[in-house]
C-alpha cells in the first residue's frame, strides 16, 4: 500500500498520520504544508507553502497519479477537509471522512450518526482518500528530519488577499488536556468570565455549547460538538449544558467528563463520570477558591 501523507508542518500531526499509514503496513511519503524540514524521515518528501488548499489539488492529482499513490491521508481539520472532497472528485477516489480507527486488514472506522453508532469501512478501491480525526491515534516518534524538495506544477491561482487570525483565548481546543465549557445554563456571557478564571487555573481552554454560541455568549470557533469542534481531552467539564446528542458527538473521545447542571435528569449526566447537581454560580465560585488554595 502506497501512501502519502498531506499535512501541515506540525509534528504530532503528522505523526499522527504516519501511525495510521504504518498500521496498513507502508512508510508513507509526505507533502508537508509549509516551510522548512519536515519532522520524520522518508522517502520522499514534497512541500508547498500555499495556503490555499484549492490551488493544491491539480499538483496534488498529478503528485498521486504519478506517484502511483493507493492511499492519501490527511487530518480531519478544516483544510484536510477542503483538500480531501475536490480530490476524490477529481481522482475519481473514495473520500473516508473523520476516520477513527484502522487495522491492516484495510478497514478502517468512522462514526455515522451524529456519533451514535460506528461504521466499519473495507477500502477495496485505489486509490483512497481517509481523513483521519485528531488525537484517535498515537503520533508515531519521528526520529531525524527530511529536506522536502518543491511540489511542481500549478493549479488554480486562488490568491490569498489577507488573513486575520480567529480571536483566540488561551490554548487551541484541539490540544488541551483540559477543557471547561459553558452553556445556555451560563444565563449570560458575562458569567463565562467564571469560566475564564477557572480555566486559567488549569491551564485549560475554555469551550461552549451551540445553546450558549447561539445566544452570543460565546465566539462560534469556541463550538463543541458535532457542527463545531471534536475534542478529545483528558477532563471536560460542562457546566449548565444539557447533553444534546450533538453536543455529546464532539466529546465522544473526552477521557473523564464532569457535568454541573441544575437539573438531575439532565442527559449530559449518563455521559459524565463525575456529576455535580446544582446551581452552577454555587459550585463553580467554590471550585476556584479550591483550586486557588491548591495553588
Ligand atoms: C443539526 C444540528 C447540529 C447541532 N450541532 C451542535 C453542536 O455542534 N454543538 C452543540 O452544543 N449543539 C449542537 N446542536 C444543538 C443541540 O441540539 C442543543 O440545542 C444544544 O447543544 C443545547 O445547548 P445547551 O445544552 O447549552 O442548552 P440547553 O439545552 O438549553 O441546556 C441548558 C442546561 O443548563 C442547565 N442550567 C440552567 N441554569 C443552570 C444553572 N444556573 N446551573 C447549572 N445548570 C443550569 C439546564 O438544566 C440545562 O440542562 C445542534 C443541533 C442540530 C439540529
Amino acid at each position: 500500500m502506497k501512501t502519502l501523507i498531506v499535512e501541515v508542518m506540525d509534528t504530532k500531526r503528522i505523526g499522527e498520520l504516519v501511525t495510521v499509514g504504518r498500521i496498513f503496513g507502508d512508510t508513507p511519503d509526505i507533502l508537508a504544508l509549509g516551510t522548512g524540514d519536515v519532522p520524520g524521515t522518508y522517502t520522499k518528501a514534497y512541500f508547498t507553502d500555499t495556503a490555499v488548499g484549492a490551488n493544491l489539488i491539480d499538483p496534488l492529482v498529478d503528485l498521486i497519479r504519478e506517484g502511483d499513490y493507493q492511499l492519501v491521508l490527511l487530518s480531519a481539520t478544516t483544510l484536510g477537509t477542503e483538500i480531501a472532497g475536490p480530490l476524490g472528485v477529481r481522482l475519481g477516489a473514495p473520500v473516508l471522512s473523520e476516520v477513527i480507527g484502522a487495522s491492516a486488514d484495510m478497514t478502517v472506522t468512522r462514526p455515522i450518526y451524529g456519533g451514535k453508532a460506528v461504521a466499519t469501512f473495507t477500502i477495496s478501491q485505489a486509490p483512497a482518500i481517509l481523513t483521519v480525526r485528531r488525537k484517535y491515534f498515537e503520533p508515531a516518534d519521528l526520529a531525524g528530519t527530511t529536506t522536502p524538495v518543491p511540489l511542481t506544477g500549478t493549479g488554480t491561482t486562488i490568491t490569498l488577499i489577507s488573513e486575520e487570525a480567529a480571536k483566540s483565548e488561551g490554548i487551541p481546543l484541539e490540544d488541551a488536556e483540559v477543557i471547561v465549557s459553558g452553556g445556555r445554563g451560563m444565563g449570560s456571557g458575562e458569567n463565562f468570565t467564571l469560566l475564564r478564571e477557572m480555566a486559567a487555573i488549569l491551564n485549560a481552554a475554555v469551550g461552549a455549547s451551540r445553546g450558549a454560541v447561539d445566544e452570543g455568549w460565546a465566539a462560534p470557533t469556541l463550538q463543541i460538538g458535532q457542527t463545531g469542534n471534536i475534542v478529545a481531552p483528558s477532563v471536560y467539564l460542562a457546566v449548565g449544558i444539557s447533553g444534546a446528542s450533538q453536543h455529546l458527538a464532539g466529546i465522544a473521545n473526552a477521557k473523564c467528563v464532569v457535568a454541573v447542571n441544575k437539573d438531575e435528569d439532565a442527559n449530559i449526566f449518563k455521559r459524565a463520570r463525575f456529576g455535580i447537581v446544582e446551581d452552577y454560580k454555587k459550585v463553580v465560585p467554590a471550585l476556584i477558591q479550591a483550586l486557588k488554595e491548591e495553588q
